[in-house]
């Protein structure tokens, strides 16, 4: 059974469209778990349009499952996440101003970077995971990091899925099998949805963790919160 991480990013948007408070996002974290999701998952970016730092400082009190904390390691992000200490950081290469992750590390690159970042959260007692494209020999490269697990970067499945072209799966299957003969953890993410999340599981061998945030909060505006989390569930066993 792969864990669910709820990622509370479009909450955060949702309550800054407006000023004030409204939604909370660490009343939506703490009913999410209770709804059964079993990890909340946060993105800060620098510009703080959705999570802000402070929002990260307030949720370790709210989150008992695992806590989540993905972002660009610049020196206020690793500062941050030394701060709160969850349970895992996901590093992601996005740019200041993108609109969304759209690429996972060139591991090869920035090998010593990487090394480097990881090792410190790692001596802090932070799991780590790093973003990455399904593309062998940058799995290969993340195991040169030190890393403990990678984070597929799924928009290209979830775009091929959508056309009906469900071969675009295979080469997550092999990243994942190699990372798997590697000895790092599989965790996924971006773009997941209802409609795709149990075709990609079951084609993943060893899928962890998967972190999903703008289809579910899409989804639960027809279907709410609840039931969405546990349809979820349902097909992540
Ligand atoms: C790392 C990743 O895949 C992203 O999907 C992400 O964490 C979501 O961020 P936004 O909510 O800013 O699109
Ligand atoms: N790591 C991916 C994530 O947290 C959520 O991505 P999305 O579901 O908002 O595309």
């Amino acid at each position: 059974m792969a864990k669910l991480s709820v990622n509370i990013n479009k909450i955060a948007t949702l309550r800054n469209s407006r000023g004030g408070n409204v939604p909370n996002v660490v009343q939506f974290a703490k009913d999410a778990q209770r709804f059964g999701a079993q990890g909340i998952t946060i993105h800060p970016r620098p510009d703080e349009r959705h999570i802000r730092y402070q929002d990260a400082h307030d949720l370790k009190e709210a989150v008992y499952t695992e806590y989540n904390i993905e972002g660009n390691p610049i020196p206020k992000f690793i500062d941050l996440v030394l701060q709160v200490k969850p349970t895992q950081v996901t590093l992601v290469p996005d740019a200041e101003d993108a609109i969304t992750s759209n690429a996972g590390w060139d591991t090869i690159k920035h090998k010593d970077f990487l090394v480097d970042v990881i090792k410190e959260f790692k001596q802090n007692g932070i799991r780590t995971s790093i973003f990455v494209d399904p593309v062998l020999n940058l799995v290969e490269g993340a195991k040169e990091t030190g890393t403990d697990r990678i984070e597929l970067y799924t928009e290209a499945f979830a775009h091929n899925y959508v056309q009906g072209n469900n071969e675009g799966v295979k080469p997550y299957t092999a990243c994942a099998e190699l990372a798997n003969k590697l000895g790092m953890g599989v965790n996924a993410g971006h773009d997941l949805s209802l409609d795709n999340i149990q075709f990609f599981k079951e084609h993943i061998p060893g899928l962890l963790e998967v972190s999903i945030g703008h289809a579910l909060v899409a989804e639960s505006l027809y279907l709410g919160v609840e039931n969405v989390i546990q349809m979820y569930l349902r097909k992540l066993k």
